[in-house]
């Protein structure tokens, strides 16, 4: 029986940390309507930074084990592989999965093309000679077998064998991830790989998106399996096994343009990716109860490569073009989380009976353990080895490491919520507005030294730092004007606690002062409208048939022309919105374009829907009243 040998280095036991290779796509014109360039850059082989959209004047930078520019070649990227594929001659696991967002290069990096082999190719080929090699010097044979599937929607599906049912992921005893059913082929040269893998390759779900003329719509992944098998006596048979992944892209669909069936494989997909991050985030946090693999096939599949028996490496792909801007930053957020995993590496070997002949690995060997266990046996099994019974919380980011990202709108949150819940009848007397606004000032004061001790943590954080632009030789990274937005003056974007960190407190001001004249006109109007106590709802649904209806609408479209192309100093010019909710207002806008209506803002993080009645009679009357 297949039973696990702990890989040993002298009196330690050997662990092995997850190997985090960045690339960077050469950056494509055609995802550049703006011509703005790009947002990203190599420093050397192993730090790139990235423009940080809070401060156009800085960068972020990171750190990882290599980092590919835009000139890397296929052959340079496998390098950055090939030390972990001895190990699967040894009995070992490896896993090498290419991670990030839509169109930024994770198929061209595992499986290329005819002139330019990826990674997948050049490994296999790799393997073998390997082998080859081993074969004349050594006293084991060896036996390569190969599987190949793609998890699409949620199913796992046979490439080898087209058309097949879903299959079910299963564990054995040992921690082993089986799939019995799964097509095993055993290939005895490179040659033998290829004619397999360049048709199963078509099998796979592709389509054409707004991003990607040929988008994977599924996660491939290819199974490469060693097995070897000692000549003499006690005949211990050892069986490694080599994941190589090519993930399908992280989406949004506002830019993917995604409907109908595209639409439902890129919830699956995301949904896959996330729990994904719910891994990694479980595997670093000290405090998780549960590591969530079984929440998504993938995870399920990769549970034996993340936090388990592998050596990996995980490359994160990344585009240099503004329009990835967001997608780049969580992915290279990720990557940097993922540094942080252990494996624990062991032997999975055999050690036959003396009296039997030498087993030799075989097709007939594979149904048997993929194929052939009984039922009741294997679910007996998977309640043994299931390690996680209880639940945990479905945050995206664990609580020793939350993304920057989460953390500010966590905290945006928080200050709109004391918002809510402590000034009701804000609008209602200048007096009690002004006494709100002091006390609130007071809480983000206290938020803000919050936020400050996050960010020193943040910056302490291995792999992650925050500098200035211009400590480097290279001239400063900087995002060139665009030519498509030129009424629309440029602004740093968003993650509003370090931003408040810079401004001045006072600019923070929930209400914005007025002029005298402006106030006194508002506040005539507000007695007009003001419900009683306890009744705003009500009235704020009356409040409009009380003004002149062609003035309503010039006012609403008014609002609606600063909320799309306003200057932060604009934004923070409307009622209600301070500096962070204006900084988020222009994050929504890069993301997802122009405002269509004004009830679009209820979409802008923090800006509720129970908040934006408010917003809105404020902001009427007072674009009203200026226009008196
Ligand atoms: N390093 C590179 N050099 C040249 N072209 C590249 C490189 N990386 C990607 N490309 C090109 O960019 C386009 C998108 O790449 P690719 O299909 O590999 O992206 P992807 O990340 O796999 O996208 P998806 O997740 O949608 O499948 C392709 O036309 C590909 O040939």
């Amino acid at each position: 029986m297949a039973q696990r040998v702990a890989v040993s280095d002298g009196a330690n036991k050997k662990v092995s940390r997850v190997r985090v290779v960045v690339r960077l796509r050469p950056y494509m014109g055609t995802h550049d309507e703006k011509d703005e360039g790009s947002c990203v850059r190599g420093l050397d082989s192993k730090n790139l930074e990235i423009i940080n959209m809070r401060n156009a004047t800085e960068t972020v930078k990171y750190s990882f084990d290599v980092f590919h520019g835009e000139q890397t070649t296929q052959q340079e990227v496998f390098l950055s592989v090939k030390p972990i594929l001895p190990h699967i001659l040894t009995g070992q696991n490896a896993s090498v999965f290419a991670y990030g967002p839509t169109g930024a290069g994770k198929t061209h990096t595992m499986m290329g093309s005819s002139n330019q082999p990826g990674v997948i190719p050049r490994a296999v080929r790799e393997v073998f000679k390997m082998v080859n090699a081993k074969n004349e010097v050594e006293g084991w044979d060896y036996s390569i077998s190969m599987s190949y599937l793609e998890i699409y929607n949620e199913k796992v599906l046979d490439l080898l064998s087209p058309g097949s049912q879903d299959l079910q992921i299963r564990e054995d005893k040992d921690k082993n991830i089986l799939i019995p059913g799964l097509t095993h082929t055993t290939i005895t040269s490179f040659s033998d790989f290829d004619k397999l893998f360049v048709p199963a390759s078509l099998n796979r779900t592709t389509a054409s998106t707004k991003i990607n003329q040929r988008s994977s719509r599924s996660h491939a992944v290819l199974l490469l399996k060693v097995v070897r098998t000692q000549h003499a006596s006690p005949h211990r048979q050892q069986t490694g096994k080599l994941y190589l992944i090519d993930l399908a892209g992280s989406e949004d669909n506002r830019r993917t343009g995604n409907q109908g069936i595209r639409l439902k494989e890129s919830g699956a997909i995301n949904l896959s990716l996330f729990t994904l991050s719910k891994v990694v985030d479980s595997l670093n946090s000290s405090t998780a109860v549960r590591v969530p693999y079984r929440d998504s096939k993938l995870t399920r599949l990769l549970q034996d490569s993340l936090g388990g028996s592998a050596h990996s490496v995980m490359i994160t792909n990344i585009a240099p073009e503004y329009k990835f801007y967001f997608d780049t930053f969580g992915a290279l957020n990720f990557a940097s989380k993922s540094k942080l995993i252990v494996n624990k590496p062991f032997i999975c070997e055999t050690v036959a009976v003396p009296a039997l002949p030498v087993k030799r690995a075989r097709d007939g060997q594979e149904a048997g353990r993929f194929g052939t266990e009984p039922q009741k046996k294997r679910q007996r099994d998977e309640k043994k080895t299931e390690q996680d019974g209880s639940l945990i919380s479905a945050h995206l980011h664990s609580p020793s490491e939350p993304s920057v990202i989460d953390r500010l709108l966590a905290l945006e949150k928080l200050v709109m919520n004391c918002g809510d819940k402590d000034k009701p009848g804000m609008l209602r007397d200048t007096d009690d507005s002004l006494k709100e606004i002091q006390e609130l000032k007071e809480k983000q004061r206290e938020l803000e030294s919050k936020a400050m001790l996050y960010n020193r943590v943040l910056g302490e954080r291995p792999g992650v730092k925050q500098e200035s632009a211009f400590k480097n030789s290279l001239a400063p990274l900087q995002r060139k004007e665009s030519t498509a937005s030129k009424g629309i003056k440029l602004q740093a974007v968003v993650l509003p606690l370090q931003v408040t960190q810079l401004q001045p407190l006072q600019k923070l001001a929930v209400v914005k002062k007025q002029s005298v004249c402006a106030k006194k006109k508002e506040k005539k109007l507000f007695d007009q409208v003001e419900p009683p106590e306890g009744k705003e709802n009500c009235i704020e649904k009356g409040w409009e048939s009380q003004l002149d209806t062609s003035l309503l609408d010039i006012s609403k479209h008014k609002i609606l022309q600063i909320l799309n192309s306003g200057s932060l100093k604009e934004l923070k010019g409307l009622q209600l919105i301070g500096d962070k909710k204006a900084k988020l207002i222009l994050g929504w806008r890069e993301i997802h374009g122009q405002f269509k209506k004004l009830d679009d803002l209820i979409k802008v993080e923090g800006m509720t829907g129970k908040r934006y009645p408010s917003f809105m009679k404020a902001n009427i009357l007072s674009v009203m009243g200026n226009s008196f």
